[in-house]
């Protein structure tokens, strides 16, 4: 990354300041993680822009799905996703999800999209096509007419810290174990964690991830990326973690 002054300016004067240079954080691991979570936390507390790539694959499903396209026709998915009108808001304290000028933020979170997004995102294709893209968004952002205004970007999702920004700053690949992810996500769906409800959370976290590892490797930290495994870490001690590879590596 070429250095480069942060500019001032009056919302960024609470923020921790890490370092003086454009930063770009990319972060992977697997569903129930906290990704998203941490990853909003981080980009918030360091000024950064935020974005989540798996929001562009939900997005890019639904897209599909309301134009009928049949979800096993590789060819017509591909199509379809790139002509989608897809824009992300990039601000960590309200990101936005918009397709065709429709905020649909909350409908890219049904089970239905879920249960399918791994289909869309294991479209070759596709992949191309979103990795594109969100390289266009990370570059924006390391300039100084993006979001950020040149400070930079926390990017989440599988491939950011092997394909989509090998070249990160910072590169972190948050883990769990399969017990804390599958008991956060049914908490977050389900508002529980007893037996049936971890048991209904399973396709959305462990089928999904053997579908999405097909295509990513966000199971084990490629080189120079820095594991941290929140496992027994609770919310904030996880971003506090995340915060301290980021101080380390940008010291
Ligand atoms: N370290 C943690 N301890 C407990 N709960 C967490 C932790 N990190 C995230 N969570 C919660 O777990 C759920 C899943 O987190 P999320 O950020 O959506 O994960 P991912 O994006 O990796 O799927 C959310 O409800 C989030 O608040
Ligand atoms: N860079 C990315 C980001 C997400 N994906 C896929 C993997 C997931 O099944 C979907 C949705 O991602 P998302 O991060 O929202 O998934 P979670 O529900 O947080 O586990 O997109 C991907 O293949 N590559």
């Amino acid at each position: 990354m070429i250095p480069r002054h942060a500019p001032q300016s009056p919302q960024h004067t609470k923020q921790q300041k890490v370092s003086s240079h454009v930063v770009v954080i990319a972060i992977d691991g697997p569903s129930g993680s906290g990704k998203s979570s941490v990853s909003k936390a981080v980009a918030a507390r360091l000024g950064l822009a935020y974005l989540d790539t798996g929001a562009m694959y939900r997005a890019a499903t639904l897209w599909c799905v309301g134009r009928g396209t049949d979800l096993a026709d590789e060819a017509a998915v591909a199509h379809a996703v790139r002509v989608m009108p897809l824009v992300s808001g990039l601000d960590p304290d309200a990101p936005t999800v918009h397709l065709d000028g429709r905020d649909v933020s909350e409908a890219i979170r049904t089970t239905e999209v879920s249960t399918a997004v791994s289909q869309v995102a294991t479209n070759l294709e596709v992949r191309a096509e979103l990795r594109r893209r969100q390289r266009r968004t990370i570059e924006a952002e390391a300039a100084a007419d993006g979001f950020s205004g040149g400070r930079g970007i926390v990017a989440e999702g599988r491939d950011i810290t092997t394909v989509v920004a090998p070249d990160a700053d910072v590169r972190v690949l948050l883990t769990a174990s399969e017990e804390a992810r599958l008991r956060r996500r049914s908490l977050e769906v389900h508002g529980a964690a007893d037996e049936s409800a971890v048991e209904a959370t399973r396709d959305q976290v462990l089928r999904r991830d053997r579908d999405d590892a097909t295509v990513s490797q966000f199971e084990v930290a490629a080189d120079g990326v820095v594991t941290v495994d929140s496992s027994d870490l609770d919310f904030d001690q996880t971003v506090d973690a995340v915060l301290a590879v980021v101080t380390q590596v940008t010291a």
